[in-house]
Parts: C-alpha cells; structure tokens; sequence
C-alpha cells in the first residue's frame, strides 16, 4: 500500500467549506435577504398588534361595607294574589319600607300596571304563602353579563358597581323585609329587629389582567414563523446538495461528515445568533416585552433557533427533493407551532400532554412566548426571578429546547448514515452497535484473487467463468515489468439493482486486474456497466457479490475507515459543481478538503489550472460554463493533489478536440507510478491513451488488453474495406 496522501482534518476541511457557503449566500442576495428581512417584518408586525391590543390591567379593591341608608328605587308595591296571608305580609313590608302598597287580582293586572310606572313600580307575585317572585324594572338589576364583563367599575366606587345593584336597588332588603314577615308570622316571633340592622358587605378582589387572547396567540406563532425561513432555506440547501451527489463525492473526495454538517451549522448558527440578539433588543426595547430581561428572551429565541437548525438537519433525509424537504420541514414547524399553542389556550389541558409537546421545539418555544407573554401580561415580565412562576414555568421550555436540539442532532447524525440519499453508502439500521464501527481498526485485506493465485502458479491469465457454461473472457498477460504490480484486483463482481417492478443486473462477475504505471480505459455501450464498475471502486456504492482490493485493501474497509479518500481522486460522470462559484474558487475548496496544506494551495491550484488551460476561465461562475469545460474543471478537481488512484467516468464527454488533446497530454505524463482507470464510449481515445482497455457489454468482461490484442481477439476497432 503506497504512503497515505495528507490528511484534511476536520477544521480545515469546515473553515474552507464555510467559506464556500458564504460565498453561495453572498451571491444568492435574493433568497439571503428574504432569510434575514422575513423574521424582521414579522417582528415588527407582531409589535405593532401588541401596540394596537394593549392587555387591561385592574387593580384590586378591598372589602366594603356597602351604605346602609340608601334610598329605594321604588315607591310602589304592587302585589298578587289577594288574600289574608299576602295581605298581612305586604302590610307590614310596605309599613317598614314606607312605600305605598297596591292589591292586584291577578299576575297579568300586576304586569299591566308596570308597564305605566315603570321605574318606581315593583311587584310581588305570591305562589303560596311561603314563596314569592319579586319583579323588578330590567334596569334596577344586575345582567348576566355583568358577571362575565369587566368589573372595572367596582373599583372607583360601589355604588356603581352593578354587581352592588342587588343591593342599590332595594332589592336585598324588600327580600328579607317579605322573608321576615314570613317567618314572623308562621313562628310567632319578633324578627324585625334582626331585618332592620341589616348589612351588606362587597367582598374585596385583588388587581388582575385582561389578557388579549388575539396578540397571545399572534405572539407565539409570529416568532415560529419568524424562523421558517432559516428552515426552510437551510433544507433546501443541504438537500440540493444532497441530490446533486456534492456530499457524496465531497465525502469520496476526503471530506468529513462532520466538517459538512458544521459548515452549514456554523453559517446558521451565526445568523440565528445576530437574528436572536436583534430580536430580543427590540422586543423588550419595545411594547413587546417591555419588562423581560433581555438575555432571557435571547436565550428564548437563540435556543429555538439552535433546534430549528438541527430539526433541519434531521429532516433533509427523510426526503429526496430538496423544495419537497424545504416545504415539508417548514410547514411541520407551523403545523408544530399551532399545536402547542392550542395547549396554550386551552386552559384545562393536562400539564403532562403539554411537556410531551414540547419534545417537539416549535411547541417549547411557543409555549415558552407564551409564559413570558403571561409574565409580561402580570407586571413582573420573564425575568431569571420569575423563572419558576407562571403556569408553565420559563425554565421548562428552556430546558426542553435544549434537550430537542441534543435530540434532533443524535437523530440527524443517524438519519444520515441509515438514509444517505440514492447514492450514498448505507449503514445497516443498528451500524452503531457494531463493535468495527467504533474500533475503526485499518484492516489490511491481502485477499489475493483467482486470478493473481493462477498467476502466481504460473497459470494462464483469464477470468474463472461464473456460469461453467460460459467460456472464460480473453485477457492479455501483462509483460513481465508489471508482474506483482496489480494495484486494483477485481474478483467476480455483481451487482444487481432491484427497483419497484424490475431488477437490473448491472454486472455480471467481473474478474480483472489493473496495473500501477499503466491507464486502462472501460470501453463499452450506453448501459454496459462502466459507471456502476467505477463507482463501487470508488466506495460509492456497494457490489451485490464479489470483491474488489485496492494495494491489497478490501475496498470497502478503506471506504468505511476513510483510508479511500486519501488515495483515490474520482471525476463521476455528472458535473461536481457549485453554480455560483468560480473555476478557482471550485479548486481552492476541494484543494482544502482533500487536505492540501494551505502553503501549498496556491501553487497546486494554479498548476491544475496551467495544465488543463483554464486560467482563461478561472473567475467564471460554473453555472456559466460550457460543457466541455464543466468536464475540464471536473477533471482539474480530480486530479488535485496529485492521487496515486485516478478514476475518470466520461472524463472528455463533450470536450473540444484541442480540450480532449490537453487532458490526454496530461494524463499521460502522471501516468507513471500511479494507476488511472478511465470509462470512455470513444475508441480513438481508449487507443491514443490507453495502455490496456477493458471491453464490457451488459455486465461482462468481453475482452482486455492492448489495443493489438482487441482488434486480433474481439474484432474490436475499425474495419476498413
Ligand atoms: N441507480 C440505479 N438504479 C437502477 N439501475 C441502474 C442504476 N444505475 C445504473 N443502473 C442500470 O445499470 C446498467 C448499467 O448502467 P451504467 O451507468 O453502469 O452504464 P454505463 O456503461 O456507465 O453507461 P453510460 O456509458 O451510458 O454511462 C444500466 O442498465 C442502468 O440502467
């Protein structure tokens, strides 16, 4: 195994990809500005209807005794029926009241009569001569409503309160004058005297607030949404990423997991902080929260922000179209959002069913806005005093926000490795559970395949049939120099892809060897298998059967233990590329993440450059490139850092000839002491620059060798009559 190339290390890879996202943010002005001037709008907003719906504040009142000499509303008492016993008690009433008395012979005369005196008139409706109905003008008494409405007058003064018009109104006392009566009568005893004395007394309240539920409610879900942008954004970004295969050749290429979710956390955590820091200065600058404590409302909002990062995170992998991720991610925040703030509102909700929501961080943040709103509402607004008060103590909604971000990050880290997209490797669903997963031990498989055993053996060099039936593939004996210098042994690879209603065998056990100091070219039809061959070498995807070694190592081991990385540089068949960076800024990312030191980048960048001709074109954005020089910088990027392992899908696919002409020149002179393998559809290529091609049609190894070898064995080449 040949020396390892230079290692990244994690921080260099992320400061470079850091950068890389800057610049796609800086010139993605459009979709930065609405990230950031979104949540502002919808702040000021969210003052502006706290400013329109001030809450009522009430203060409290004490206990009074309410006047005893008040006057009576009424100065007639009319009563019904008309009979020894009603007569008696009405006498007496009307004597002690001093109003005058009127006999009624019926319930409708007595109403009638009301009708003409309404505001002095009262009446009184006998059942029997125990019980009675007292009939007051509407305007004497209390409304229902007035118990559910605000109470604000009690507190100037009693007389008017309605509540006290029981009272006011003589109402209470003509009630206990007939009930004395009553008594007296059937019992014989004096009871007047008890009556005559009598008191009322308002019991006292203390002060309260009249929430408005409205800019309650508006409160908590604005400051949700406030944050849909960053998620949405940043799930659109990562997935975008994601489907364009970038993570999975960026990995391919050296990068780190690590270096590329902190790339993306950093950035937003940067602008959740500086949006968290504005936000809560002008809300408690503001009728907001006027009397919160700033670095409480930061914390507030930051922690939510911090989750909403990781909620991000843990949902790009979930979907595989990065507007459906986007979308879904944001309206699952609302949807969140709503919920909780239903809890909210709905005073009777169990505690523990609110805790459980708050597992989900758009309901701890809401339900945390809340609390301050109902602190702020109180007077004492969310201070670190006023941690534990409330009805959902702030520090709750703290703690869970903190508790869903270690959550949504165990999640996401897992999610990635079991639901890696369509190209990625995936991990078995309890990978962290085996023990190489954590020993990361760097395996040395000296497998040595069937056909180095026969070689070895002094054995005739072709491939063992998979199916006895079909006859072994011609292969070429190597000439003696490159003996023993077999750099990447292929051993009877399959591999299959099952989709929903077919199955596609794309290789059909192959069995070849390619040598260090030479270029092999794959030549083959459209569908022939080259790119599923060049991907499984390098570790992109797994083989269904079989195995393949580079200097000795199983592929897969150096894939899983990153040994990979540091030796291969790939060019896939689909262009690598960020449209809105440069052609330079292209090389100065992947120099940094295939862990060229920064002292030797500069020079490392501008010989790529030098050799591919692409000086001319270093400052153009790559959404503006043509094909062929899509391909070119592809290639550039490949060869960085000079690997010992070069794989080229397609490499010159709509190159110019001059443009083809420079990347074979290239080639060839790095030829020596490493290994490229190259796929091409182009015979004239495979023989100017191939020193051994490897014919493949529907999975099979039709024929490798010299191009002699080819045309004598396959018929391969041009046919001239
Ligand atoms: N991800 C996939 N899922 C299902 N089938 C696939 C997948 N990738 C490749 N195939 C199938 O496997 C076969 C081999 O494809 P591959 O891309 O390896 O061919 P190729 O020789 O590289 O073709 P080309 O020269 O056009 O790139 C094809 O039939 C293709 O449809």
């Amino acid at each position: 195994m040949p020396a390892n190339r230079r290692d990244a290390g994690v921080w260099h890879q992320t400061k470079s990809l850091l950068h890389k996202n800057l610049l796609i943010k800086w010139r993605t002005k459009q979709q930065s500005l609405q990230e950031l001037i979104l949540p502002l709008v919808l702040l000021g907003l969210l003052i502006l209807i706290s400013t329109l719906n001030p809450h009522v504040y009430y203060g409290g009142f004490n206990t009074v005794t309410l006047e005893s000499d008040v006057y009576l509303s009424f100065k007639s008492l009319g009563y019904t029926p008309v009979n020894n016993i009603t007569n008696h008690i009405m006498e007496e009433v009307a004597h002690s009241l001093r109003v005058d008395l009127e006999m009624f012979s019926s319930e409708k005369e007595l109403e009638n009569a009301s009708l003409y005196e309404a505001s002095s008139f009262v009446g009184v409706v006998f059942l029997d001569g125990m019980s009675y109905q007292l009939r007051f003008p509407y305007n004497e008494l209390p409304l229902p409503s007035d118990y559910t409405e605000s109470y604000a007058s009690c507190l100037e003064d009693s007389v008017n309160c309605r509540a006290a018009n029981y009272w006011y109104s003589g109402f209470v006392r003509l009630q206990s004058y007939i009930d004395a009566a009553i008594i007296q009568m059937q019992t014989k005893q004096d009871v007047w005297q008890a009556v005559s004395g009598l008191q009322v007394v308002m019991m006292g309240q203390p002060g309260w607030v009249e929430m408005q539920k409205f800019s309650h409610a508006v409160s908590s879900i604005y400051l949700v949404l406030a944050f849909t942008p960053f998620v949405s954004f940043l799930i659109a970004n990562v997935a975008a990423e994601k489907e364009r295969r970038l993570k999975d050749t960026m990995s391919m290429m050296g990068l780190y997991d690590s270096a590329f979710w902190l790339s993306w956390g950093l950035l937003y955590a940067v602008l959740v902080t500086a949006m968290s820091i504005v936000m809560s200065i002008i809300a408690t600058c503001t009728a907001l929260f006027p009397n919160s404590d700033v670095l409480l409302i930061f914390l507030l909002i930051f922690l939510y922000g911090i989750s909403s990062i990781f909620f991000s995170f843990m949902v790009t992998p979930l979907f595989k179209k990065p507007k459906f991720a986007s979308t879904v991610g944001s309206m699952l925040t609302v949807v969140m959002g709503c919920l909780s703030l239903f809890t909210v509102l709905m005073k009777d909700f169990p505690q523990p069913l609110v805790w459980a929501l708050c597992l989900l961080s758009p309901s701890a943040f809401s339900i945390g806005i809340a609390q301050v709103v109902y602190l702020e509402a109180h007077g004492d607004g969310a201070v670190f005093s006023t941690l534990g008060s409330g009805p959902h103590p702030l520090y709750v909604p703290l703690f869970l926000l903190m508790l869903d971000s270690a959550l949504y990050l165990l999640l996401a880290l897992y999610l990635d490795q079991v639901l890696p997209g369509e190209f990625g490797m995936r991990r078995s669903l309890l990978y962290f559970l085996k023990p190489s997963y954590w020993s990361r031990r760097k395996k040395r498989y000296m497998e040595v395949s069937s056909v180095c055993e026969r070689e070895l053996n002094g054995g005739p060099v072709l491939s063992t049939p998979v199916d006895p039936a079909r006859p072994a593939e011609p292969i070429e004996s190597v000439s003696p120099e490159f003996r023993g210098r077999e750099a990447i042994r292929i051993s009877n690879l399959r591999k299959v892809y099952k989709e929903k209603y077919s199955t596609v065998e794309a290789l059909r056990g192959l069995t070849f060897d390619i040598y260090e100091g030479q270029i092999t070219a794959l030549l083959g039809h459209s569908g022939a298998g080259k790119s599923t061959l060049m991907n499984i070498l390098c570790g992109i995807c797994l083989p269904t059967e079989g195995s393949a070694s580079i200097y000795g190592s199983s592929v897969w081991d150096m894939a899983e233990g990153a040994e990979l990385r540091q030796l291969v540089g790939i060019c896939p068949q689909f262009n690598i590329m960020f449209d809105v960076l440069t052609v330079e800024e292209h090389l100065h990312i992947f120099a940094a993440i295939k862990g060229i030191p920064a002292a030797e980048t500069a020079s490392e960048v501008s010989k790529v450059m030098k050799d591919l001709d692409l000086e001319k074109i270093m400052g153009a954005q790559a959404r503006n490139l043509s094909g062929g020089q899509k391909r070119k910088l592809c290639v550039g990027i490949a060869i960085l850092g000079d690997p010992k392992v070069l794989f080229l899908d397609e490499p010159t696919a709509g190159m110019d000839p001059c443009s083809r002409h420079q990347v074979w020149t290239l080639l060839k002179s790095r030829r020596a002491g490493r290994v490229t393998v190259l796929s091409t559809h182009y015979m004239d290529e495979a023989d100017i620059l191939a020193d051994r091609k490897a014919v493949i049609s529907q999975g099979q190894l039709k024929c490798v060798g010299s191009s002699l070898y080819l045309k004598t064995k396959c018929g391969v080449g041009y046919h001239l009559r």
